[in-house]
């Protein structure tokens, strides 16, 4: 069969940021081939040039990035560098890590349209095939739907949708598994098998979760710092586990064990962190037949508690979290955090008692490089320099920072971003951590070097909220869970830890040992 993608001894040198300083390396040398009507993977840790690979596919590099570019990439029989990237979007279809930044349309129906009205389809097949996107990406209630107000995961979908819509030659897919829930990957994996059975299309995914590759795909291509250093097939999951492993590929070739909440009596006598008082919510913009985004959620987290908060996309996993740090108000109802009501306090105030990761990272950065924008929360709470400089260090240690400490935090991989967010809550040292989705797109690595942190910080004292919708994570985790259906809250009561057990490194030197008594350790 004929090779549609063709990397040719492909380098890609971003521009320094702001102007001055050396280009950072993106690709070296990396060449591979992906045949017509083929799944191919693209896995490699955090920062490993993934992202910067399938946007040389794109057209995205050399046509929207500043940068500096070797070698050649041609879909078909176009040569990326040479073709604009109006004719690249006919036939390559891309999501990238950010469907927010790809949404432009003012509805759902109108953004799947558009690339079928930039083919000349005509206006009664458009209607036809917006239908049927919809309904194979089970989004059919999102049609109307303002395209700025959708839940993370409902807006992958109907950027899915909208690459997918125009039915290109290529899709391209950026780090999915992150962003949808368990239908949502398996309504993505069904409409690939659709459009490879109808179009022959072929498609490239990004994956740090391997499971759907090491059964499906026909190609593999391994990268680490900037390099493909592998170009291979699924054998590469059962063949060259510990290669993976070494370079933080997480290798999970079982299903996750169902997640079981177990229902507990509320702890009259207990000592709570944060209380939902009977909490509605509902975004200005929602419109009033519409039931409100949270509906009567009543729960309250003890101090020392590590929680989830899981549910499905939309379920209202983010907006709980928002209302924790007075982001948002709920329109009845109350939030205590540490006995005082939130609706006295701004966010601002907030800060001290909440430090909050939202999906978003990048939104929160404004210093000149990463190790200024860890710095600042503490800065801004008056903590002395010294003490600062001590916990911007443990930070970049932690997070294996080293490298990219004097580039602004912008131009970091969306890992690396993560990465920076966490850390900048993390060195807050606020009594109440909340993080949503924290580990999403995170390798192996980072992803147990954050999470035993925070575990740690859990023994000691902190208490923990976490939005995530990852079984594993909260089983090896987390005391608690909270599970979200259509904004109500469907269960609430500790995590049964099906045998597993955290190992909990020990305490760190001077620092205040496990108090909580919870056993929340596994
Ligand atoms: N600004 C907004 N205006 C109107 N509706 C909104 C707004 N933001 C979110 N929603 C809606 O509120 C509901 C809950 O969204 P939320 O972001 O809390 O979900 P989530 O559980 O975090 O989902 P995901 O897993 O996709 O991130 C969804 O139906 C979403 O469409
Ligand atoms: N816009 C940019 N400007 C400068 N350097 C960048 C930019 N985007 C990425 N880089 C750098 O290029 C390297 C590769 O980044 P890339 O986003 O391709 O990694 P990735 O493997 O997709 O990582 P992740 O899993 O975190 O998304 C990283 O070291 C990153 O810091």
């Amino acid at each position: 069969m004929a090779d549609i993608i063709t990397v040719m001894n492909l380098g890609w040198r971003y521009a320094a940021p702001g102007g001055g300083g050396e280009p950072i390396q993106g690709l070296r040398d990396a060449s591979c081939y992906v045949q017509q009507g083929a799944l191919a993977g693209v896995i490699g840790p955090t920062g490993s040039g993934k992202s910067t690979l399938v946007k040389a596919l794109a057209g995205i590099i050399p046509h929207c990035t500043n940068g500096s570019l070797n070698g050649y990439v041609r879909i078909a029989d176009m040569n990326v560098k040479s073709t604009t990237v109006s004719d690249l979007s006919l036939r390559v279809g891309y999501v990238g890590q950010d469907p927010r930044a790809q949404l432009t349309s003012p509805t759902v129906a109108e953004e799947i349209a558009f690339p079928l009205e930039n083919r000349g389809v005509e206006p009664d097949e458009i209607e036809a095939r917006v239908d049927d996107v919809l309904a194979m990406l089970h989004i059919e209630d999102l049609r109307e739907r303002d395209t700025a107000t959708l839940s993370t995961g409902e807006m992958e979908r109907v950027a899915i949708g909208a690459a997918i819509a125009g039915e290109p030659d290529v899709l391209i897919v950026d780090e999915p598994a992150s962003l949808l829930d368990e239908e949502g990957y398996e309504d993505l994996v069904n409409v690939i098998d659709v459009m490879r059975r109808r179009t022959r299309m072929t498609a490239v995914l990004v994956e740090q979760d391997t499971r759907f590759l090491a059964q499906r795909a026909d190609a593999v291509f391994l990268m680490v710092n900037g390099e493909i250093i592998r170009r291979t097939t699924a054998d590469i999951f059962t063949r060259e586990r510990s290669l993976l492993e070494s370079v933080g590929v997480i290798v999970s070739d079982q299903d996750a064990t169902p997640l079981v909440i177990e229902s507990d009596e509320p702890d009259a006598a207990g000592n709570p962190a944060v209380v939902f008082n009977h909490v509605h919510a509902r975004y200005a913009d929602s419109p009033p037949s519409e039931a409100p985004q949270l509906d009567d959620v009543a729960f309250a987290v003890q101090q020392g508690d590590f929680v989830a908060i899981t549910g499905g996309n939309g379920s209202g996993k983010s907006t709980l979290t928002r209302l924790i740090n007075a982001e948002l108000r709920p329109d009845r109802g109350q939030i205590v955090v540490n006995g005082v009501d939130v609706a006295s306090r701004t966010p601002v105030q907030m800060a001290q008692q909440v430090a909050v990761v939202d999906q978003h990272p990048a939104d929160m950065f404004c210093a000149q490089s990463v190790r200024e924008e860890i710095g600042f929360g503490p800065r801004a709470l008056g903590v002395d320099d010294d003490e600062v400089a001590r916990r911007v260090n443990e930070m970049v240690r932690l997070f294996d920072l080293y490298d990219v400490e004097d580039m602004p935090a912008g131009a970091l991989s969306s890992g690396e971003q993560r990465a920076v967010a966490l850390a900048c809550a993390l060195v807050m040292h606020a009594p109440v951590l909340v993080l949503d989705e924290p580990a999403a797109g995170l390798d192996h690595r980072l992803k147990s070097r954050l999470l035993n942190t925070v575990a740690r910080m859990n023994q000691e004292g902190t208490t923990v909220i976490i939005a995530t919708e990852d079984a594993d994570l909260i089983q090896r985790y987390c005391s608690h869970a909270a599970r979200l259906d259509q904004g109500r809250l469907v269960s609430y009561g500790r995590v049964r830890a099906n045998g597993r057990r955290f190992l909990a490194p020990p305490p760190v030197q001077g620092v205040r040992a496990a108090s909580n008594g919870k056993g929340v350790a596994r």
